[in-house]
């Protein structure tokens, strides 16, 4: 056996071990779930806590694999992340009862925009064998070799290539591993938490940010004899000499050297270190920004990506939500991205006096601007815009898309150079105010896939004397080729959008996308080979 034997017999029973306690809960508002099973580091159970569970399966190159799942490429995946090469991997360390798993949940708590996973040390026990078992009470759960470290490192690797992991279930009663697993997918930020964190090499040096919990013995083995005889019903005897076998000597021989090695010693009593906190979610916020495309484009806008826009994203790119379900929310996130649109625009001081008699300093609306839409998706964002803006003038323009393949070959072929090509969409029809040169121009397109329709659109606007400036191209969806054509063409016209996706299939689908926004917004959509292939259970069929 690999484990420290620290003494030739111990009675299992004064290990008082609790039972085995499995749960999963939904926290919150739909975006919290966790589950947790009992563990001997009593008080800190293990935990799979994942802040949102994304379904990274929904999309891909429209590839199946052999079971009808959507097959994706590592880089496919990291696009649809929004550029992130891998997420930010933490591991906090920290003795018994230190305050770890609190650190945990605010450093969670704080990172309310990102999908944040949780995984605890504790999940990866190594199975006992059968005699090892016979002897538990000489086991020592607290030295390193307890952790399955080969393990514990295959899922922190899947994670940090956002792959969803199965994270093993260990029974404390029997001390195996339970045939059941629980999924999770991965996230931006990853925290691994547990008291060796630190010790093992391998996994030490898989983080980006090194945490120790640093808090007083005297208040670690007090908060665990409280923790282990009330929460627990442990005799005090039976916590005292499982402490003096085998959880201070490990922490002496393991975890306190650890300490060397963190970025961050977090001093830790009975408050919070908020300084501490806000120190950390600051440098994470900083470190997952830098992959970020606004920081490439300053010229980009993305709404806030709040989980309440996410959920009426997910809403309209569920291929099987209804027409009027689809309009409803499409609506709603073209309100938002319209209102945040204007608030690019530039404003006037303004002073007025409200009922009181006081004076209000607040500002006025710029009054020069109008809408262009693009037929015919853009005209289902006319509603939002005339709903924030009375009487707001709004253009039209009917661009054609002739050959979507023709355009790739064009972008592609060095010889061919530019779409502005043979290939370059024509406008068949327009319609603009007489004085839009003089104006601010909101374009109103809810799909940037390609960007050459928005290219000649601006292009033509430019032709009528609009300053690129007073120009903003508004979207839902972007994807993240046809942000780098328009951010990069034209430098000083905003865009702005609700959310960036990663790519483009053969046929200039953004993908994951919504497919065609015009046909399901409008109701003109010829069911796809694929819905018509799909059974009532919505499994597809061979
Ligand atoms: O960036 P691009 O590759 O040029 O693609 C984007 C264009 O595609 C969509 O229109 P679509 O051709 O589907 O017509 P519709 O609005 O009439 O449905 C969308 O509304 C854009 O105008
Ligand atoms: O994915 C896409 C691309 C262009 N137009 C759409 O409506 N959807």
């Amino acid at each position: 056996m690999s484990a420290l034997n620290v003494r030739d017999s111990y009675d299992v029973n004064a290990l008082e071990i609790p039972p085995m306690e499995q749960r999963t809960k939904v926290q919150g508002v739909g975006a919290h779930v966790s589950a947790s099973i009992g563990s001997p580091e009593v008080g800190s159970p293990t935990k799979y806590f994942t802040k949102m569970l994304e379904n990274n399966c929904s999309a891909g190159k429209a590839r199946r694999g052999m079971n009808g799942e959507f097959v994706s490429t590592y880089d496919e995946r990291i696009a649809r992340c929004g550029g992130n090469r891998e997420p930010f991997l933490i591991g906090v360390a920290g003795g018994t009862a230190s305050g770890k798993t609190t650190v945990c949940d605010l450093i969670m708590q704080n990172l309310q925009e990102q999908r944040v996973v949780l995984i605890a040390q504790d999940s990866f026990y190594r199975p006992l064998t059968a005699h090892e078992r016979e002897n538990v009470g000489s086991y020592n759960f607290d030295h390193p070799d307890a952790i399955d470290t080969a393990c514990l490192k295959d899922v922190l690797h899947k994670l940090m290539l956002r792959l969803p992991v199965d994270v093993p279930v260990y029974d404390f009663v029997t001390h195996s591993r339970s045939e059941e697993t629980i999924r999770i997918e991965s996230g931006d930020v990853i925290i691994i938490e547990g008291i060796l964190v630190l010790a093992m090499e391998e996994i030490r040096n898989m983080c980006h940010m090194k945490v120790f919990v640093d808090t007083d013995d005297d208040l670690r083995l007090a908060r665990r004899l409280k923790r282990d005889t009330v929460d627990r019903g442990r005799s005090v005897d039976g916590v005292i000499t499982q402490y003096t076998m085998f959880v201070k000597p490990m922490f002496d021989a393991y975890v306190s050297p650890s300490k060397r090695h963190a970025d961050v010693i977090i001093p830790w009593a009975q408050g919070e270190n908020s300084v501490a906190i806000d120190l950390i979610v600051q440098h994470i916020r900083t470190k997952l920004g830098q992959n970020d495309l606004r920081r490439i484009y300053r010229n980009l806008v993305v709404l806030p990506p709040q989980f309440q826009i996410r959920g009426m994203h997910t809403i309209i790119r569920d291929r099987s939500v209804n027409r009027s379900d689809f309009v409803f929310y499409s609506d709603r996130i073209i309100r938002l991205v319209v209102e945040h649109g204007l608030g690019h625009l530039p404003f006037n001081e303004h002073v007025v006096f409200t009922p009181t008699g006081d004076q209000y300093k607040g500002v006025t609306f710029c009054s020069k601007l109008c809408g262009v839409s693009i037929i015919r998706s853009g005209e289902a964002m006319e509603n939002a815009l005339r709903a924030c803006c009375k009487g707001i003038k709004i253009g039209k323009l009917l661009i054609e898309r002739r050959d979507r393949d023709g355009l790739r070959r064009a972008e592609s072929d060095p010889k061919v150079g530019s779409p502005q090509s043979e290939t370059c969409p024509r406008i068949l029809y327009e319609k603009l105010p007489h004085d839009i040169a003089d104006r601010f121009v909101l374009v109103l397109d809810p799909i940037l896939a390609t960007g050459v329709s928005a290219q000649a659109a601006v292009d033509l606007l430019l032709d009528r004397g609009v300053k690129e400036e007073k120009i903003l191209f508004l979207s839902v969806i972007a994807s993240t080729q046809g942000v780098h054509h328009l951010c990069t063409r034209y430098p000083r016209m905003k865009v702005i959008t609700s959310e960036v996706d990663a790519g483009l299939s053969d046929d200039n689908k953004v993908l994951p996308g919504v497919g065609e926004f015009g046909d399901r917004y409008f109701g003109t959509e010829i069911p796809s080979m694929a819905s018509l292939q799909t059974d009532q259970d919505g499994t597809l069929f061979d």
